[in-house]
Order: C-alpha cells, then structure tokens, then sequence
C-alpha cells in the first residue's frame, strides 16, 4: 500500500518535469540528428548554429533524412508523410544566439566540434544563462563528461548523452554518469531518451564509454592489418561484413565517422594513456588527415568517393 503511494508521487513528480523543450547546440552530423529525433517525438527544439548559411545547411539535412524516414513510415499514405514531416519540421526553431536560446529550455544537448576549450567557453556562458532547473548533457565521442561539465556549477545536473551516427536510424543512446550526476538528473536522461525512441545503456564516465572504447581499437588494429600489408582495406572489409555480421566494415565506417574524427579521438587518449598500445596513432591514417583526405565528406579516405 505505502509502496503504491510512493509509485505514484515519484510518477506524478516525472511527469510534472518531463522533458518538453530542448536546446541541441551544434548542428552538423550529429546535432541534426538529436534535433529531428526529438521533435519526431514531440517535443520542441532550438538548435543552435554559429550563422544562417550553417543553419540552413542544417534545416536541408533534416528535410532529406526526415523524407527518407516518411517514406518508410508512410510508404502507402504519401499525403499522411508529407503531414508528418511539415510537423515535425514545424517543432524545430533555427537559432545563433546560445545565450537566447536556453532561457525556456528543460534539457539542452551540446553537439558542438570535439575542442575541450570551445565546450569549456560555451557551457561556461550558458550555465550563466539557462535556468537552474535545466539539464546539461554533452554528446562527445571521447571527452572526458566530468572535465567538460567541471567549468559550470550545475555538476549534479551535467551529464553524457552520447547519440550513434546516422541518429535517425541508431537506436543507442549511452547515458552517461559522472559521480556528481544525480540520481534525479540520471533518471530524467533516461527516460528522455526512451520518450525519443532510443534504447539506453549507462556507463560510468570512462574513456569512449562502451561502444567507442571497443569500435575504436578494433578499427585501429584492422588499420595495423593493413600498414602491416596482412590483407586489403577492400578484403578486410568484406571479411568483417560477410564474416562477422557488421553492417560495415572498419575502413567503410572509419570513411563514414571522417578519418579527421577518429585521428583526433586515438591522439587524444594515446596522449592521456601512453602506455596502453591500443592506442598507439596510426601512419596510414595520420598521413591521410595531413592530406585533407578525411573519408566521405571530403571525397576521400582509405577509399575514393564521387562528389555529389
Ligand atoms: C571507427 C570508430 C570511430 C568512432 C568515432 C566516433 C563515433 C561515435 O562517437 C559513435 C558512432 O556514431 S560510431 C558509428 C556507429 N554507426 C555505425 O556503426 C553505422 C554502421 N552502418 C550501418 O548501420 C548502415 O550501414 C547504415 C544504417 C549507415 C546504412 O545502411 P545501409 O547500408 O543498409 O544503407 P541504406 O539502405 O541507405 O539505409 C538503411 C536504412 O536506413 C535509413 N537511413 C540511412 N541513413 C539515414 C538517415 N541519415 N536518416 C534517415 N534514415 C536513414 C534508410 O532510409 C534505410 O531505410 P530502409 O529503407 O527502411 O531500409
Ligand atoms: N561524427 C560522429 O560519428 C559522432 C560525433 N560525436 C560527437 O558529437 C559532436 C559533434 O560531432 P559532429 O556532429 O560529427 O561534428 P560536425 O563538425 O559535423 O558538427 C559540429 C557543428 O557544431 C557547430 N559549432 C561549432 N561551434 C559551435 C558553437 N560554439 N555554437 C554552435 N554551434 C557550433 C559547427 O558549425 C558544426 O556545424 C562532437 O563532440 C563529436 O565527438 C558523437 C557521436 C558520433
């Protein structure tokens, strides 16, 4: 009986602050997926970006991923996805001015360039701006959440969100604890990110939390395979799809993240871990990075791409 009662003001209290309105700042690869998700579930967003012409980049983005899923959603009732998507379009507000745009917000989720200093300064101005009731969350790959969050004063309300790209389709989301996170604010992650459609694991605020601490050395030594002249990008690739099950192999995702990306995560932790030789940079990789040659996005990685 007493159990019941309890169930319920602790339901009542998380309905009472359920997440509604949410600040994504960043709105590349990453910040454009948590922005569409989110308002595919509802809830209202503004996402922020340095100026109009990103912005606009931005909203094309979300228009063709948001076809692409109204297709498959509504694939006998093209008129119900045309609906779906001008709503959900509709829930998404355009914004460069960050200070402006945490005011009203439950929730805001930095997916802003992997730069510690540039995260320092942006959560620094925001937890000046954003109501103290509001949640911080920071999507990085492989930034420490606890180093990231130790510039604002809302420690127990910081925490990981850490989303998989393409986010449309990734049903991940790691949540992710430092030990100053609070109970309350854990919980709230957690069940936002069900209220998105995303299955959630936790992990403790750790180098590349689950999925990256073992994605990236195991594409790191499909690399050494390679340098070591052991077998093909090609032939490795095909091995880990029809031979493992992986939807791609580790050359095709290294392409797909951008090799600039996972450059930039391995000289991270080899500096922060010397001593772990999983970690060890990569020459084929380094030297690619050198050439601008960054994987699909520039045209060129371990394989050449047609420029649309
Ligand atoms: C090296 C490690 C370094 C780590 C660096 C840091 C990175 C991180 O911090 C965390 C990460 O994100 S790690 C990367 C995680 N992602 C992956 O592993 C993706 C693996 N690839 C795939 O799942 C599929 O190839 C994929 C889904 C991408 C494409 O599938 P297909 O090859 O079958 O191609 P499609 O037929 O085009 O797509 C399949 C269905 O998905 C829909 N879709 C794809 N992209 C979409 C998008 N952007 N928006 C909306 N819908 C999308 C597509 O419509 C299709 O749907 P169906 O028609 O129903 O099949
Ligand atoms: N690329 C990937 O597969 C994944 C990346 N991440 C993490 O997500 C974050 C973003 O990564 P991506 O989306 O790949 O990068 P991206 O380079 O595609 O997008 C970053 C965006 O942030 C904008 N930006 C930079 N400074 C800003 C500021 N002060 N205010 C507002 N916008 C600003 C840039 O204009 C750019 O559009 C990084 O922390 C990264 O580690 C997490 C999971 C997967």
């Amino acid at each position: 009986m007493s159990f019941s009662v309890i169930k319920r003001s602790f339901s009542t209290s998380m309905a009472k602050n359920a997440i509604k309105n949410v600040t994504v700042i960043g709105g590349g690869l990453m910040g454009s997926g948590i922005a569409q998700v989110t308002a595919q579930a509802g809830q209202n967003v503004t996402l922020v970006e340095v100026n109009a012409d990103v912005l606009k980049k931005t909203e094309t983005s979300i228009a063709t991923s948001l076809a692409r899923v109204a297709k498959k959603l509504y694939k006998d009732k093209p008129s119900d996805g045309e609906k779906f998507v001008a709503e959900t379009r509709g829930r998404i507000k355009g914004s460069t001015d960050p200070i402006a745009s945490v005011k009203q917000a439950d929730l805001v989720v930095e997916a802003i360039i992997e730069n510690i200093d540039i995260k320092h300064k942006l959560f620094k101005d925001l937890d000046a701006a954003a109501p103290p009731t509001t949640l911080f969350a920071s999507n990085t790959s492989s930034l420490s959440i606890g180093e990231i969050a130790s510039v604002t004063n809302r420690k127990d309300r910081f925490g990981g969100l850490h989303f998989f790209n393409p986010v449309p389709v990734m049903k991940l989301l790691e949540v992710i604890r430092t030990p100053e996170t609070s109970d309350e604010t854990y919980q709230a992650f957690m069940a936002w990110g069900k209220s998105i459609g995303k299955v959630c694991i936790t992990c403790k605020d750790t180098p590349g939390f689950v999925v990256n601490r073992l994605l990236v050395p195991y594409m790191a030594e499909a690399v050494r395979m390679y340098e070591r002249g052991d077998a093909s990008a090609r032939d490795i690739d095909t091995a880990m799809k029809l031979g493992a099950g992986y939807p791609m192999g580790p050359f095709e995702l290294n392409d797909y993240v951008g090799l600039d990306t996972t450059n930039f995560i391995l000289e991270g932790w080899h500096k922060k871990m010397p001593e772990n030789p999983l970690f060890e940079p990569l020459e084929s990789m380094k030297k690619l990075v050198s050439e601008g040659k960054f994987g699909i996005k520039s045209g060129e990685g371990y394989y050449k791409y047609d420029k649309k």
